[in-house]
């Protein structure tokens, strides 16, 4: 059932994730930054539910190489689940096939206990700081084109969890540990945002609204 309009909530609902599979791909350049935003998402998730065996923390060297990154996790926890890589091509999430909340038979956990599932959202983590040429302007384009086409293309959230700042000052803002002004951790953000859209997502699958 869709909410009434005249009623409709300015702050969405509280989501459940204890059923979910959340991955964070995070680049490593800006460590103390990224390592605050990997803990604020991380977090974010517990709260909402998620168990830890169900949060897959992925790392790579930089913010370039998180598109492809995100495409294989994406991919390699569809295969782990007992799917072929070539179903999640395919469009398998696109078109929605519920996804149980019970190991797939056939899958095989890495973990002792593990649910092995599909991933239900990516959170992807760089921190990028402008130096003085166009490099910057050169990963930030292509890496948020790539992010993009990787959720609408595997039908699986990616959350644009990538940190574009003019100074190191801005990034550390953003992660909650400025030097003049703390700032709020974006990383929390994103985590919640992760649990939102993987819920939304199983739920259209499903064609309930
Ligand atoms: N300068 C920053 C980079 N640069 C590295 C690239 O992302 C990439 O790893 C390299 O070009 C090899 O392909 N990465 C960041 O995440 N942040 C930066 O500030
Ligand atoms: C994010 C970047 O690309 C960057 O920090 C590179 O610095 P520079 O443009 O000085 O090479």
């Amino acid at each position: 059932m869709s909410e009434p309009v005249k009623d409709y909530p300015l702050f969405p609902e509280k989501f459940d994730g204890s059923t979910l599979r959340i991955a964070i791909v995070h680049a490593r350049w800006n460590k103390s930054v990224i390592d605050s935003l990997v803990a604020g998402a991380v977090r974010k998730l517990r709260e909402s539910g998620v168990l830890d065996h169900n949060i897959l923390i992925q790392t790579v060297p930089g913010s370039f190489e998180l598109p492809l990154a995100c495409q294989r996790v994406i991919a390699g926890a569809h295969v782990q689940a007992g799917a072929s890589a070539t179903d999640l091509l395919g469009g398998i999430n696109i078109v929605g096939t519920p996804r149980s909340a019970t190991p797939v038979a056939g899958g095989a956990a890495a973990i002792p206990g593990a649910q092995s599932r599909p991933l239900d959202a990516v959170i992807a983590i760089g921190v990028l700081i402008k130096g003085s040429t166009a490099h910057f302007e050169y990963i930030s384009q292509s890496v948020s084109q790539a992010l993009m086409r990787v959720q609408l293309d595997a039908g699986v959230p990616v959350i644009f969890g990538v940190l574009t700042c003019l100074t190191e000052e801005q990034a550390l803002e953003r992660a909650g540990i400025g030097r003049s002004i703390k700032g709020h951790n974006h990383g929390e953000d994103w985590g919640s945002a992760a649990i939102e859209m993987a819920s939304r997502v199983r739920r259209w699958g499903e064609g309930s609204f």
